[in-house]
């Protein structure tokens, strides 16, 4: 398993000034390396903490090192490199500084009450400031209105006034009277930019063409929304700014006999938060992929008994492994060989000694690229809750599980008169109704509860270990606070309510019978009126 690695912001930074001192010290190729991977994990730090502003501060920097990287024939660098990289380090740290964020705090409209379920720390609330030209007010109260619900603090800024408070917003949103940006915006941009580092900065309203997009983002914007986009899609990027990444950590299996090359694979990847497990006899593979479920397998060439080729050939007529991504280690630098290798099943060829920025940079691309391949089977585009098929067999899963006495509850959600307000306001709105929705059931639930997108304005939802009358009382909870959500359109903000069916095991002992009642229950609960939730009961 991996060494400890660094896990906070002063950590990742001591170790970056750490290393760049050493460098500065003796001047070696080696430590250079080090240097550059402390940087590369801080920027991976900061993505990860959705600090967009640092992550720039922190690639500007890398590519910086990466410019003057060489071989050990180019080191110590010259006086002047030294000075300038150093003077990056120090800005960076200076950034970091100002920006370090808030502990978390829920911050929630006045009117809603917290939901009595825990773990919530969905909302870490920070302030947005608004900056729109008077023509659209009604849009950036809209906007405000939608914000705050989800417990932003809304700083209003003056179109026309260069002034602005001194703490750091999360966001800085510019709605502009026109298309056509102004010289003096683009001042009040560079200027915010310039002393807001770690701020996600938005244009709304831009002309969709590709020059001014590119004039506003070397002022320093990050995100523009064309004009003809629904404003109210900034509140999704807000969100995902602030949302808790609990992404599961990258796992890599590595099969090596060299002892040496493991420990330092452990070591580069480990910096990087990258668990790594690893195997010398290429024997064990099979079980080892079954139990410890890597994203990513580093695959040396030679081994005893047989080589990575033919291990790698197995693999892929195993279904369950056909797409798993493997990166030979080889000291072999035959091309032909190479060729050969990757038309057999391979992905990647890293030659060693390998470089450690580079074995970090090719583990990470492809682990991403297969984990978003592997979400886009099981999760909905438009709200990243499970899918239809993707909850049915979570449910099955969870009622396979249930102990006699066990309890679990699920849920069919409906939003009510969904086709009025596709009609009324146009679909895009009513795909901001739903992921609203689906944001509000993410954030009240429990990490143990099922949350599915089960049709297209339905969701399916299952609380174990919850008595129905909890249930109940959470989900009507939930009902209460959706009807007072609202959902920004360019001519406003508008609410709209669901309707909700729930039955409970054991009164209904199979996935299918749950939803089934559940299903019939919410007919019920529309029938009577919507905007309510229904209970199946023993007749
Ligand atoms: N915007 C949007 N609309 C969708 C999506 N999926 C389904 N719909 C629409 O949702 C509407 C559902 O309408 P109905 O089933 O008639 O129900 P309703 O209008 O919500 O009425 P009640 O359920 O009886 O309150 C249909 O018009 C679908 O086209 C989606 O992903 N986005």
């Amino acid at each position: 398993m991996t060494q400890s690695s660094p896990n906070s912001i002063d950590d990742h930074l001591y170790v970056l000034r750490r290393r760049w001192e050493a460098y500065v010290a003796d001047g070696l190729f080696d430590q250079f390396i080090e240097f550059t991977v402390a940087v590369n994990s801080l920027a991976e730090y900061f993505t990860r903490l959705r600090m967009p502003g640092l992550v720039r501060l922190c690639e500007g920097l890398e590519v910086a090192a990466l410019n003057k990287f060489g071989d050990h024939t180019t080191h110590p660098l010259a006086q002047t490199d030294i000075i300038s990289l150093t003077r990056q380090i120090d800005t960076l740290g200076g950034a970091v500084t100002i920006v370090r964020p808030a502990p978390p705090v829920r911050r929630i409209d006045e009117r809603v009450a917290p939901a009595p379920v825990p773990d919530i720390d969905w909302i870490k609330p920070r302030s947005v400031w608004l900056i729109a030209a008077p023509e659209k007010h009604d849009m950036a109260d809209a906007l405000a209105r939608q914000l705050r619900f989800f417990g932003f603090l809304i700083i209003e800024l003056d179109w026309e006034s260069d002034a602005a408070p001194d703490d750091m917003p999360l966001a800085v949103l510019f709605l502009p009277a026109s298309q056509t940006t102004q010289p003096k915006e683009f001042t009040r941009i560079a200027a915010i930019r310039a002393s807001c580092p770690g701020s996600q900065l938005f244009y709304i309203g831009v002309d969709s063409h590709i020059e001014p997009i590119v004039a506003l983002m070397r002022a320093g914007i990050d995100m523009t929304v064309p004009a003809r986009e629904q404003p109210s899609m900034v509140l999704n990027h807000i969100l995902d700014l602030v949302q808790t990444n609990k992404q599961e950590q990258y796992r890599v299996l590595v099969v090596e006999d060299s002892r040496v090359a493991v420990a330092l694979i452990e070591r580069t990847l480990g910096q990087h938060g990258i668990d790594t497990h690893a195997i010398s006899d290429p024997g064990e593979l099979l079980d080892r992929l079954e139990s410890y479920k890597p994203d990513l397998i580093l695959m040396d060439m030679y081994m005893p008994r047989f080589d990575g080729v033919e291990a790698t050939r197995v693999l892929r007529q195993m279904a369950a492994y056909g797409s798993l991504p493997i990166v030979y280690l080889s000291g072999e630098s035959d091309v032909g060989m190479q060729v050969e290798a990757l038309r057999l099943g391979g992905d990647q060829f890293l030659i060693k000694p390998f470089n450690p920025v580079l074995l970090a940079a090719i583990v990470k691309t492809k682990i991403e690229r297969f984990r978003k391949i592997q979400r886009s089977t099981v999760l909905d585009g438009l709200t990243g809750l499970l899918n239809h098929t993707a909850t049915k067999s979570r449910l099955n899963a969870m009622v396979s599980q249930l102990q006699p006495h066990g309890t679990l509850t699920v849920a069919m959600i409906d939003i009510d008169y969904f086709k009025a307000i596709n009609d009324t306001y146009g679909h895009p709105v009513g795909d901001q109704v739903i992921r609203g929705l689906a944001w509000l059931l993410k954030g009240r639930l429990r990490s143990l509860d099922l949350i599915g997108r089960y049709g297209g304005e339905e969701f399916l939802i299952a609380l174990p270990d919850v008595s129905p009358e909890q249930a109940f009382s959470v989900i009507d909870r939930i009902r209460h606070d959706f009807s007072a959500m609202p959902h920004a359109h360019p001519g406003g903000a508008l609410c709209a309510t669901f309707s909700a069916g729930i039955a409970s095991f054991p009164l209904r002992d199979t996935s299918a019978g749950l939803t089934e009642e559940a299903d019939s229950v919410l007919l019920m609960a529309k029938r009577m009126g919507r905007n309510r939730v229904e209970q199946a009961r023993l007749f």
